[in-house]
């Protein structure tokens, strides 16, 4: 495989949790690419190790983990070698996030529109005004109706939908080279949820960001997966093209969780 197509590469990747006397493995020996303007899924079920994984790669782990061993790259990247200041660009601007509760992801001293604008302002030299107007064009195509009265709201003046929104269209300004999105649409309603499918899916063919999108929903990854990895109690136990895992499942974990959704 080409590895500059990679914009991540885990490799044997290990996290341990302490609990009390306790030590719980829930990442074991993981295996994971995401390829440049490829949307790979991570699919399993609740507690397998999912967020865990993504949370290790962001260095955003719990104090009471520990990755025991293997190597994450970004770009080609050792994000253990990176320097605070390189780490700091790295989640300003290479890597977009977007997680399950995007209440505690948004500064709440800041109105929608600072949030939103100053990620657009990051990555292009244009003025207030103009950072302003490609703002409101965002939160229209996250689908949030009243744009211009939104943006003088803070983020406890919206419904948590719409935080999710929000933390979406921070994302599409940033055009990251990787965006890890963890549930991102699971507050929201069937129908919001497909129309912000299509919008990630549209972001990554016009800028190429490589997505590793995790959900424990098969719907969702046979609408927007390039690749699927599927994951339990901390093990990658089959991963493939979403065809190959969709026509021909090896593995009976595979085979149930898609017997579950038929
Ligand atoms: N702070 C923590 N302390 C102890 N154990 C933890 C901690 N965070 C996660 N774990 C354990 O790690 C395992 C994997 O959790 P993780 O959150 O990655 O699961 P997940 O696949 O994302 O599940 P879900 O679909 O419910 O989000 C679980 O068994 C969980 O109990
Ligand atoms: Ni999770």
């Amino acid at each position: 495989m080409n590895k500059d197509n990679l914009v991540l590469d885990i490799e044997n990747l290990v996290v341990d949790f302490n609990v009390k006397s306790d030590v719980i493995r829930a990442v074991d020996n993981v295996n994971l690419k995401v390829k440049k303007g490829k949307i790979t899924v991570l699919v399993g079920e609740s507690g397998s190790g999912k967020s865990v994984t993504a949370t290790s790669v962001m260095g955003l782990l719990d104090r009471n983990a520990k990755i025991v061993s293997g190597l994450i790259k970004v770009k080609g990247k050792d994000v253990s070698k990176m320097n605070k200041k390189e780490k700091k660009y790295f989640r300003g601007k290479d890597v977009g996030m977007i997680f399950q509760n995007p209440m505690q992801s948004l500064n709440p001293l800041l109105k929608v529109e600072s949030l939103v604008s100053e990620a657009i302002m990051a990555h292009s030299n244009i003025t207030k005004k103009q950072a302003s107007e490609e703002t409101v064009a965002l939160l229209e195509r996250v689908h949030l109706s009243n744009p211009r009265e939104i943006l003088k709201k803070y983020p406890f003046q919206l419904s948590g939908g719409m935080c999710q929104r929000v933390m979406i269209a921070i994302a599409m300004a940033m055009k990251p080279s990787l965006l890890i999105a963890d549930e991102p649409t699971t507050a929201l309603d069937v129908t919001v949820q497909v129309q912000i499918l299509n919008e990630i899916c549209n972001m990554v063919k016009t800028t190429n960001t490589g997505v590793l999108f995790i959900t424990h929903d098969l719907g969702i990854v046979a609408e927007i997966a390039d690749y699927v990895y599927v994951m339990k109690n901390g093990k990658i136990v089959e991963m493939g093209d979403v065809y190959k895992i969709f026509k021909e499942p090896e593995h009976e974990y595979t085979k149930k969780l898609l017997s579950s959704i038929i």
